[in-house]
């Protein structure tokens, strides 16, 4: 059984149907991608897979619990976490606050700026949240404000936000998106790093240089539906793939 079950999911907004009968099995520790071209679905299913839709019909698992009907609070309390195409941070604090907030609610369940200054007393998970920004090689910014930062560092301090409530499942989505070259293979290596330890990640994507880095295994949505799910090296000469994906050209 999958760490993440996604079973017979459609869902429709008025008379346009987003999502077709769309099955996935996520195997714990695996790198999971999900890529078609635009329009294909990609954000309706990562939507329903962290509860900001709700399927009309079928059901989506976590580590053997449903996550349909809860709320993106209590998903991420099971041990999801995830990083948005905008990174979502605290642009007037520093780094090591960034990552001190996320630490604490994993902790304690909740945070409250009523908690602020107990926050910073937190000498272990001060720790917890510096180890991580020297794994990013973020900690020599760790006293900056986090609006001081390249798109590409924004990025990363996403990252750690969310890899310091060690998290069971990690959602990537379009984790490159808008970085240089340089930036996208920085990312590429730490990425590939915690996949390495056994973190199973989902990762939508749209350049495939980062695709093929990191999958172990790849879904491809056209139309609303999969149309393969396989090993990186069959996807690449899978006909099907190549005609709905880029109109017949190779991948
Ligand atoms: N809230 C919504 N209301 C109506 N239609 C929607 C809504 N969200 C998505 N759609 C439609 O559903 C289809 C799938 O969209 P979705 O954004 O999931 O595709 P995508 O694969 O993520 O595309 P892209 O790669 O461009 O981000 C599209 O036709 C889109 O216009």
């Amino acid at each position: 059984m999958g760490l993440l079950e996604v079973k017979h999911v459609n869902k429709s907004f008025g008379g346009l149907k987003a999502l077709t009968d769309v099955n996935l099995d996520v195997a714990q520790g695996s790198v999971h991608a999900i890529i078609g071209p635009n329009g294909a679905g990609k954000s309706t299913l990562l939507n329903t897979l962290i509860a900001k839709l709700a399927p009309d019909t079928g059901s989506v698992t976590f580590d053997g619990r449903p996550l349909v009907g809860m709320t993106p609070h209590e998903i991420n309390q099971v041990g999801v976490s995830r990083v948005f195409q905008t990174p979502e941070i605290f642009g007037e604090l520093t780094l090591l606050e960034n990552v001190m907030i996320p630490a604490f609610a994993r902790r304690d369940g909740a945070f409250g700026l009523h908690a602020w200054n107990q926050v910073m007393r937190e000498g272990a998970i001060r720790e917890k949240a510096m180890a991580l920004l020297a794994e990013l090689k973020l900690d020599g910014k760790s006293h900056v404000e986090a609006r001081h930062l390249s798109r590409g560092d924004k990025r990363r301090l996403e990252l750690a936000m969310c890899l310091v409530q060690e998290p069971k499942l990690l959602l990537l989505d379009e984790p490159t998106a808008g970085m240089s070259r340089a930036d996208t293979n920085r990312t590429i290596d730490i990425l590939k790093e915690i996949a390495g330890r056994g973190l199973t990640m989902v990762v939508i994507e749209h350049d495939m240089h980062v695709v093929f880095s990191l999958a172990d295994r790849i879904s491809v949505l056209a139309q609303g539906a999969i149309i393969a799910e396989d090993l990186p090296e069959n996807i690449k000469g899978n006909p099907k793939v190549q005609e709905a994906y880029l109109g017949g050209a190779h991948l």
